[in-house]
This record gives structure tokens, sequence and C-alpha cells, in this order.
């Protein structure tokens, strides 16, 4: 474009305004205010100019021409799909098997989990869904229990009309299918913002009986189609409700819960039967979070569609810090309060060159140790653990590289200042500690990393999108067995080397593992009681196994 914009001819609707303003000038009494207002109003070129550039958007949209009179239906835009996130998600379960075995699906499996894939493809679907107009409150019916409810609901022909075989999606902005069993015609799916959404009354499932008087019983999708495409204007539908009014503009938010709720020990519900009990450690599909105290909620894939409300972030926080002013606990790490109540969640799926790293976190005493050696011995060529680096010297028997790494005083608290250690410590005189590189790379070179930290400042440091870890808390069972089965495997003759336990130390254990449980259990993926060692070992296996095939729910921000 080389030129400014400059204004056009007036456009023909306003000219025809002005004229007709005028014509009634003189029939109008004490208005000569009111009409020099109106009068300059429509001549003003701001007005002017906005409809000049209302209507260059409006005839681009249809696709009827561009400013310079020629055609643009090239660049006229038909969404073959408002669901894209949805089917990437389709795509990717079907890819998973595959990734193994093909070069292309694997490469497809991959590109279709980038940050930048989903982010488009979630825009795409908002603005197919024109996710961004105001929503009008549902209308309420009210209907006669005994009669079987027919909506009859009028809304006005889109002049929005697309081509495509989807045209019946931006004539009313909603799809029709035939039912595959009764041939009946239904909605099947309502675009967000569309004409029928902001209706508020046609949903997902009703059914529809006439089209402007016209029996649809027995037509197919496409006959109704052609029945919307030669009405003019107005379009009349008479539709039987669905039995499953679901919501139809549903959020894609899905949460994992960090606390058990049971809505009829809640006093302040507005209705205990709407409630929707959840154990923490729950994936929960939030469907709105319109009202700011009371979400509404799915439990994630129940596909009976029925949804209940829980309490919202918002409200469940408050209710935590008054339950803490009354003495209750919550974790209070360096100065900050943690209220959990609610994470945001996505699938993450497995990554086989980059597998997550196995987290073994518990009490000191409880095994961690014991299970990460036996794990590795499983398969020591996939299972890997981070070798230590240490100030003190190396004993005879030692090998650098293996054992630890022997580094100078100097040298180690040089990096750990600079953060490049997850956790260190001192003992007998000598430092040791865990770096953050030697993870990463375990994790690059494509194997298992399997670690035990034993502090919550290094467990929050790996809990993070740099990391991925897959956590799993490694909980003690009661004293009697734990003293029990402890002290079994003193008389063991096992390879491991066998720590003997005091009666103190098996009640230190058992508290320890309360409190860890108590502040922490937000953060686990899993729990294992490692009463029996064989058993825990098991459980193990199976968990990590998991994690390398399966898509698992992980914190939002490490997905995208
Ligand atoms: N299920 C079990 N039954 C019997 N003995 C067990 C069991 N699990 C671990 N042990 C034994 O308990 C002792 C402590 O285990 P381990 O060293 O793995 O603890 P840890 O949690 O790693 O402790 P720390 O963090 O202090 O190193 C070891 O002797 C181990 O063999």
């Amino acid at each position: 474009m080389t030129s400014a914009m400059h204004l056009q001819q007036p456009d023909s609707n306003l000219l025809q305004l002005l004229s007709s303003l005028n014509k009634v000038k003189g029939t109008l009494s004490d208005s000569d205010e009111d009409f020099g207002f109106l009068n300059s109003l429509l001549q003003s070129r701001e007005l002017q100019a906005l409809i000049q550039v209302h209507n260059s958007i409006s005839k681009s949209i249809n696709g009827n021409e561009t400013d310079a009179g020629t055609p643009v239906s090239c660049l006229s835009i038909t969404p073959v799909s408002s669901n894209v996130e949805d089917l990437a998600y389709d795509v990717l379960d079907v890819l998973h098997p595959l990734a193994s075995k093909y070069r292309e699906a694997r490469e497809l499996y991959y590109i279709l989990q980038k940050p930048h894939f989903q982010s488009l493809f979630s825009a795409h679907d908002s603005i197919t869904q024109k996710d961004y107009l105001p929503r009008l409150p549902d209308i309420p019916l009210e209907v006669d229990e005994d009669e079987e409810a027919v909506k009859i609901v009028q809304l006005v022909k889109s002049s929005e009309q697309l081509p495509g075989k989807l045209a019946f999606e931006p004539i009313v902005g909603a799809t029709i299918k035939a039912d595959e069993k009764t041939g009946q015609i239904l909605i099947a799916r309502v675009m967000h913002g569309g004409a029928a959404d902001r209706s508020g009354v046609i949903h997902v499932g009703d059914e529809v009986h006439e089209v402007n008087g016209i029996p649809v019983h027995g037509k197919t999708p496409n006959e109704v189609l052609k029945i919307l495409q030669e009405s003019e204007g107005t379009i009349t539908f008479k539709l039987i409700p669905s039995e499953s009014k679901f919501q139809t503009r549903e959020s894609k938010v899905r949460v994992r819960a960090c606390f058990d709720y049971d809505p009829s020990d809640d006093q302040h519900i507005p209705c205990k039967e709407a409630g929707l009990p959840f154990k923490k450690h729950d994936i929960l599909h939030i469907v709105s979070q319109d009202d700011a105290y009371w979400w509404q909620s799915r439990h994630e894939g129940d596909n009976s569609m029925r949804s209940g409300i829980i309490p919202s972030k918002a409200l469940q926080e408050r209710r935590i810090l008054s339950e803490n002013a009354n003495g209750h606990e919550v974790s209070v790490d360096e100065g900050f309060l943690e209220v959990p109540t609610y994470e945001d969640v996505a699938r993450l799926y497995p990554q086989p060159r980059n597998p997550r790293p196995v987290v073994l976190f518990g009490p000191s005493g409880v095994g961690c140790n014991e299970l990460k050696r036996r794990l590795i011995a499983v398969d020591p060529d996939k299972y890997r653990t981070t070798v230590p680096y240490t100030s003190r010297p190396r004993k005879p028997h030692e090998v650098e590289g293996q054992d630890y790494f022997f580094v100078s005083r100097d040298q180690i608290e040089r990096q750990i200042l600079e953060g490049k250690f997850l956790e260190c410590g001192e003992y007998n005189g000598n430092i040791y500690g865990t770096s953050a590189a030697s993870v990463h790379e375990i994790i690059n070179s494509g194997h298992v990393a399997v670690i035990t930290p034993h502090d919550q400042q290094a467990m929050k440091r790996l809990r993070s999108a740099e990391f991925k870890p897959y956590i799993i808390f490694i909980k003690p069972p009661s004293l009697q067995v734990l003293r029990e089965t402890r002290n079994a495997s003193r008389m063991d003759d096992g390879i491991s080397p066998i720590r003997k336990f005091t009666e103190e130390d098996f009640t230190t254990i058992v508290e320890e593992g309360k409190r860890i449980e108590t502040t922490y259990s937000h953060w686990f993926d899993q729990t294992i009681v490692n009463e029996d060692l064989g058993e825990a070992v098991k459980e193990l296996v199976q968990a990590v196994h998991c994690v390398e095939t399966e898509p698992l729910w992980v914190p939002c921000s490490w997905v995208q």
C-alpha cells in the first residue's frame, strides 16, 4: 500500500439515513438541537471512517471483494474443525505406540507436542469457536414435569455464510448429526460464541424435530442443511432438550486436587446434592470457573458428563488459611506460606530420548537407597544414579567418577555458591553434594535417572520444568511392621549393608514419614509403602514402567 488511507464516498446507507432525517426535519417540533446533533454526527468524518472500516472488514470476512475490487475468496477462512486441540491429543494417542517403530510417526509425535504448535491449536480453536464474544446467561426453561419439553428457538440466520461441508456451523453456530441407531437429527456441537451458543437454549444432544415447520425426522443432515440454506432471515427450530444438558462451553482446565473434599461435610455449599466429592490427587476437569466461589467440575475421564460443584481455588485457600489460624498445619517454607489447593495440570507424553527422572523421597532410614539399588539392579543399562561430589580424600579402593568425584573444598564451595548443586551437606568435616548437571547428563544420555534427595530444598529444585521428575513417596509402614521387617532383615545374610536401628530410630522414621506426608503430599505422583521389600520393589518397577510408557498428568508449566 503506497498512499495514505483517504475517505471514499460516504456509505450509501448513511446517505439514505441523512436524506430521511432531512425529510422529517420539518415535522419535528422543539427538536432543533437534537436534529443538529444527529445531523452533524452522521456527517462527521469519524463516523464515516468507522463505517468504511466496518464495511471493509465485513467484506473481506465474507470473501466478497477487497478494497480494490478484486475477489478475495482465496483469503476467506473456512475452519475445517473447531476442536483441533482435542484432535491433536487423539492423534498423539494413536501415534504413541507407533513412535518407537517408525521415524515419521516419531517426528510427528514430537512436533505435535511442541508448545508452539499446542498454542497455535489453542488459538485456532478460540478463533473458530469465537470464544472472545460475551456470553449471555442461560434462559431458564420452565417445563411441566410430566410433559415432554419442547423448545421453540428462533435464530437469525447469520450473514457470515462460509462455503464448505460444515456450512451449518456458520449459519447458526452449531453442527448436526444423525443418530446412528434412531436416525434422529441431533445437535452435535455448539460453537462457542455462535448464534446457537449465544441463545443459551441450544445444547449438544438436543434433538431437532422441525426446522421452519418442516419435520426433519428421517432426513439426512445434508437435507436439513439444505432447508437451512434455503431459508431467509429468522430460522425457527423445534427441539427436544437432551436429557444430559451438559455445558457446551467447557473450559479445558484440568487440575490435580491437593485435598480431599466431601460435599456432605461442607456447611456452606449452596446445594449438597450438586456437590462433587473427590480425593487428594484426583484429576478434575474444571468445566466452568464463572463463579468466583464455586466451580463446576467433573472427574477426568468420567463420561457420564455429570458435573458437580466444588469450592474454587480462592475459596479453598481462604478456608485453609482460616483453619490454619485455628491451629491446623500448613506448609511454611522460608517464610512463604504454601497453600496447596488445586494445581493446573496437563498431560506429558513420554519422551524416549529424554526419560523423566524418578525421585524417591521419604524419611531417612525408610529405605530409599535400598529401593534405588534394587531398581538399578533390575536393568543397569537403563537406570542410573548420580555420582556425588566430595571434598574428602579418596580412599584406596575408591574409583574417581564411580564412587565419588573428588574435588577440593574450595571448588565444591564455589559451585555451591553458583547454585550448581541440588543438595549438599557436611559430614565429619567434609562436604558431600549432588550436582544438577549430573542429573541432566543421565537424562540427556537417554537413561532413567533414579535420585534419592534428602531435603525439601532439593525437592523444590527438582520438581520443576527443568527436570520433570516422577516423584514417589516412600512411606514407612506402621511402627510395629517397621520394627518387625527391619529386625528380620538384620538377620539376613543379604548383599546390602545392614543398618542397625534403635527403637528411637523407628519412632523417628514413622513420625518423620507422617510429617512429610502431611506437608508435601501434593508433590507426590505416587506413594509406595516400604513394608515387604520384594513387594515394594515390584511396585516400583511397575511405576517406572508406567512413567516410561504412559502419558501422565504434570504441572501445566512443564508442558508449555
Ligand atoms: N522393606 C525393608 N525391609 C527390611 N529392611 C529394609 C527394608 N527397606 C530398607 N531396609 C533396610 O533398612 C536400612 C536402611 O535403608 P536405606 O539405607 O535404603 O535407607 P535410606 O532411606 O536411604 O536412608 P538414608 O536416607 O539415611 O540413607 C538398610 O539396611 C536396608 O537394607
